[in-house]
């Protein structure tokens, strides 16, 4: 009842006409008061009563029934959402989700889709910031139906599937001290409205172990997954987590959902993310879901030192490049790969940055002692001139190069990658060149790999080996699917054939 007394302190105070602090009491309401306490009755009336938790349904979301915490201290309400695909309608941001909407079971899954209206980023009750999609739909509650904004985010770890914010309460009156004004639902029959008969799709369940769903590269892969009629997860890197047990080991996923149904991940891990990426796609390893690509590919193709080591270990031809831990021998470094101009490059590079070139000696020295005296460790590389600032990016799977482009710097830039301003175009790769990207990925046990190579004057040579190439420029410069043969490599090893008579 306090509630109901401060709701009715709210109004007058929010009234215009009602400037002073009014307390009220039930039976003060008489007649031929001065406070115009019909009409406010009348308001009340129309006003809609909740308590502190309440069933919910958004129909254009399919959802018939959720439970909803009504809190009005929080601004924005928020919905439980995983597996965020963005894409595009008519133009326009839309996204597509799954919803367990009901609290702790993970079998009733509605997949749906909604109007991206606003990203805004938002801080949880713990307090960490995230950025999340807004959408704005209709909300049904009790008989009454209106729009309201939610943001989505993955509330498996909070008590309720949705919460109710203030924002969303125009017309609504909190009895906090109530519960399910607006009807009650059993857990039974809620399931009942879900119709709970498990319907297990005939694809894979495959995880894409990513950080960023809105990358080209991972719509790319969940769009051709779910072409072929793959249930695809995406699974972001930073909220999975491993039980190291004998009898159990397991991977959660924040909130505690276990990842126990998966029969494949594709781990595209980026570099900052290397250490904790290949130790969660180990861990996958040891529950016996597949992986495209190995832990063990992964790390040794990260560690560009070491794949160098193992390439020309094997037989194939790199650049000369040197490696030394003290600056005193810096000079018979650079004699060793043939003087300047020179190459050096950071070990933890990517995309182009941490690639250097030294024209003169004076130059390579400094760069190098530089580079040594702030702890990071470098390679020095003999200079490809005649490459004239172009490389070749093949993309190999399963043995195989799907697609190969030749990729040319910007005007007066010597590094050829897109992220540096170089630009793609379709080449016609000569049998020398395959070969050694062929041997290349399979020397790093890569089943996929996009592997770098410079045309010199001794020949092709090997420039460094890829284990998350991106699909943006091949795919584009090519029009070639290339995450669809990236699936088709998981069926391939998985020996999964399409179900007979179904139309994927
Ligand atoms: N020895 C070399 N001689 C001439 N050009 C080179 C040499 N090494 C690298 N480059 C140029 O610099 C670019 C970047 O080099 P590299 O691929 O080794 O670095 P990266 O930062 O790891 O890039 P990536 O994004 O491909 O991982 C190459 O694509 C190539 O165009
Ligand atoms: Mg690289
Ligand atoms: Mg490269």
């Amino acid at each position: 009842m306090q509630g109901f007394f401060l709701l009715l302190k709210f109004l007058f105070l929010t009234s215009p006409s009602h400037i002073k602090v009014v307390h009220l009491r039930a039976n003060s309401v008489m007649e031929g008061d001065p406070f115009p306490y019909q009409a406010l009755q009348m308001n009340l009336n129309e006003m809609i009563v909740v308590g502190s938790e309440e069933w919910c349904a958004f129909p254009s979301l399919s959802i018939p029934a959720i439970k909803a915490r009504v809190d009005s201290g929080a601004k924005t309400s928020s919905v439980h959402a995983v597996n965020i695909q963005p894409f595009k309608r008519d133009g326009n941001p839309w996204v597509s989700f799954d919803m367990h909407p009901l609290q702790k079971n993970l079998k009733v899954t509605v997949r749906c889709e909604a109007k991206v209206i606003d990203r805004r980023t938002v801080k949880s009750s713990s307090g960490d910031a995230e950025k999340r999609y807004v959408i704005r739909v209709p909300l049904k509650l009790g008989g009454d139906i209106w729009e309201i904004e939610l943001t989505l985010t993955n509330r498996d770890s909070m008590g309720y599937r949705m919460l109710l914010g203030r924002e969303a309460m125009e017309g609504i009156l909190v009895n906090p001290s109530s519960s399910f004004c607006q009807g009650n639902l059993t857990i039974e029959e809620a399931k009942r409205i879900y119709d709970v008969t498990e319907t297990k799709s005939s694809g894979l369940k495959i995880g894409l172990l990513a950080s960023n769903p809105d990358l080209y590269s991972n719509q790319r892969i969940i769009e051709a997954g779910e072409a072929r009629g793959h249930e695809m997860m995406f699974l972001n890197i930073k909220q999975c987590y491993m039980k190291m047990d004998r009898e159990q080991p397991e991977v959660h996923y924040r909130g505690g959902t276990v990842l126990n149904d998966l029969d494949a991940i594709i781990p595209r891990i980026r570099p900052s993310m290397t250490f904790y990426g290949c130790a969660l796609t180990r861990h996958f390893e040891s529950l016996g879901v597949a992986t495209l690509n190995g832990s063990i590919a992964i790390t040794q193709s990260r560690d560009k030192l070491f794949s160098l080591q193992l390439l020309q270990k094997n037989g194939l031809d790199i650049p000369t490049t040197g490696f030394a831990n003290s600056p005193i021998d810096t000079t018979d470094l650079i004699e060793m790969v043939g003087g300047a101009p020179l190459i050096v490059k950071l070990l933890e590079g990517t995309q182009g940055r941490g690639v250097v070139l030294a024209e003169t000696r004076k130059a390579a020295e400094s760069v190098i002692n530089a580079i040594k005296s702030l702890r990071a460790n470098l390679l020095v590389q003999e200079f490809i001139k005649e490459a004239d600032g172009k490389d070749l990016r093949c993309f190999v799977i399963d043995g195989k190069i799907v697609a190969s482009i030749e990729r040319v710097a910007a005007p007066g830039e010597f590094r050829a990658n897109i992220h540096q301003g170089g630009s793609a175009r379709l080449v016609k790769i000569t049998p020398e060149e395959k070969k050694l990207a062929l041997l290349a990925a399979k020397t790093l046990g890569l089943r996929v790999a996009g592997v770098d190579i410079i045309r010199s004057r001794k020949g092709p040579l090997l420039l460094e080996v890829n284990s998350s190439p991106g699909l943006e420029g091949i795919e584009s410069a090519t029009n070639i699917d290339v995450a669809g043969a990236m699936i088709d490599a998981i069926e391939k090893k998985l020996h999964w054939k399409k179900p007979k008579g179904v139309d994927l």
